[in-house]
């Protein structure tokens, strides 16, 4: 049966990055059987300027009723005056992922050997890191209420977001967390804040809960997130897999890509407990270099094969994506973002290109 996708390109550099992508499932179509067919849509800024609203009830239906959804990014600086109610970033995508139920963020951070040095870290600290942040999406402090600003009566004012929790929205992150590890090392650290926050002393007893009950054999640890955020640069192969609140993941999930050797390289699926999926770059719209050809599409690449991997069931085609990435890289082939002093650089289509010459061998 044909896979249906929805296709998100959004602001800023989500078309140029999506555009390569795209190349790369047409190549699966047209020379490894990928029985595959996508519609674009707009989302975002993009999608406020042509309709109105970031989240057009057309996009929003397309992405539900699609197997699977391809986003780029969302927001930037000509939309950052609108009204919290219409920004891309809090009504398109927190939109999405609520109304998807994409409770569950996989962020991988592994480093390509031939990166190593590309990586923020000395190279015997970066080399073999492979790390899986597993960020909870759906609810925490960018979905808690009551939240706004308002006017105090003596002229101040003041503002107000709300960290909540409820036990089901941990024991279910934390399942996922405890599977993955099950099909790694085995390895599960819970980064929280529980030494100041109540939401996070819950959060420590049920992720310990669940753990004791359901998994006796995973090994669990709690770390503060202050403490996680240094050890990531201290010593980071100490992690394997890694579970945290919405804001936490989105934190140290950047801070990790630095580890990688840019954010322009991480990858990203976000999961419904009922199958449904998008797949994103961890990174923004990136702004700075939109429309120039110089942001780095492998991020959005390796969605792509992260959704070939956890929606479709097409993993053979995952591992040829992921292969074909490693051969770019090993070829000397690096956008602006990953190349060393004096290295030529190459344009977002020149390695969105390179990607399908791997692929076709
Ligand atoms: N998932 C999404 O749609 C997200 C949207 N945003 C929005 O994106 C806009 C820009 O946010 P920033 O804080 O600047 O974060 P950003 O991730 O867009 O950019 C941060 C830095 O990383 C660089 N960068 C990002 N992606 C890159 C790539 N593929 N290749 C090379 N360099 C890359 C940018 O040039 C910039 O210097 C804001 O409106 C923000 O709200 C931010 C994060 C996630
Ligand atoms: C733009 C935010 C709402 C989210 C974010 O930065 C992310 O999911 O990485
Ligand atoms: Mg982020």
């Amino acid at each position: 049966m044909t896979h249906k996708l929805a296709v998100l390109p959004g602001d800023g550099i989500g078309p140029d990055i999506v555009r390569e992508a795209c190349k790369v499932l047409e190549v699966l179509r047209a020379d490894f059987g990928l029985d595959v067919a996508w519609e674009e849509a707009p989302v975002g800024g993009t999608a406020y300027d042509q309709t109105g609203h970031p989240l057009p009830d057309t996009t929003l239906e397309l992405a539900k009723s699609a197997d699977a959804v391809l986003l780029g990014a969302v927001g930037g600086p000509q939309w950052d005056n609108l009204d919290y109610t219409l920004r891309p970033e809090r009504v398109a995508l927190l939109g999405l992922r609520k109304e998807l139920d994409l409770f569950a963020n996989l962020r991988p951070a592994k480093v390509f050997p031939e990166l190593v040095d590309a990586s923020a870290l000395r190279p015997e600290v970066a080399e073999g890191i492979d790390i899986m942040v597993v960020r909870e999406l759906t609810s925490g402090i960018y979905f808690g209420e009551p939240r706004g600003v308002e006017e105090l009566p003596d002229g101040r004012r003041k503002g107000l977001n709300s960290l909540v929790y409820t036990s089901d929205e941990i024991e279910r992150i934390a399942r996922v967390a405890f599977e993955i590890a099950r099909k790694r090392s085995g390895r599960v650290c819970s980064v929280d804040k529980a030494n100041v926050l109540e939401v996070s002393q819950l959060w420590r007893d049920v992720v310990s809960h669940v753990g004791q009950r359901e998994f006796p054999d995973v090994e669990l640890s709690h770390m503060y997130v202050d403490n996680a955020a240094m050890q990531l640069v201290r010593d980071p192969k100490q992690f394997d897999v890694m579970v945290t609140t919405n804001m936490f993941g989105d934190i140290l999930s950047d801070e990790a890509s630095m580890l990688t050797g840019s954010i322009g390289l991480l990858p990203s699926a976000s999961l419904s407990a009922e199958g449904a999926g998008m797949y994103e770059p961890i990174h923004g719209s990136a702004p700075d270099i939109a429309g120039i050809g110089k942001a780095n599409p492998l991020a959005t690449i390796l969605s792509t094969a992260m959704m070939l991997r956890y929606s479709l069931d097409e993993i053979e085609l995952a591992d040829r994506i992921e292969r074909a990435v490693g051969q770019v890289l090993a070829d000397g082939l690096r956008t602006p973002d990953i190349a060393g002093e004096g290295e030529r650089a190459i344009g977002t289509a020149e390695m969105g290109d390179a990607v399908v010459a791997a692929l076709r061998g």
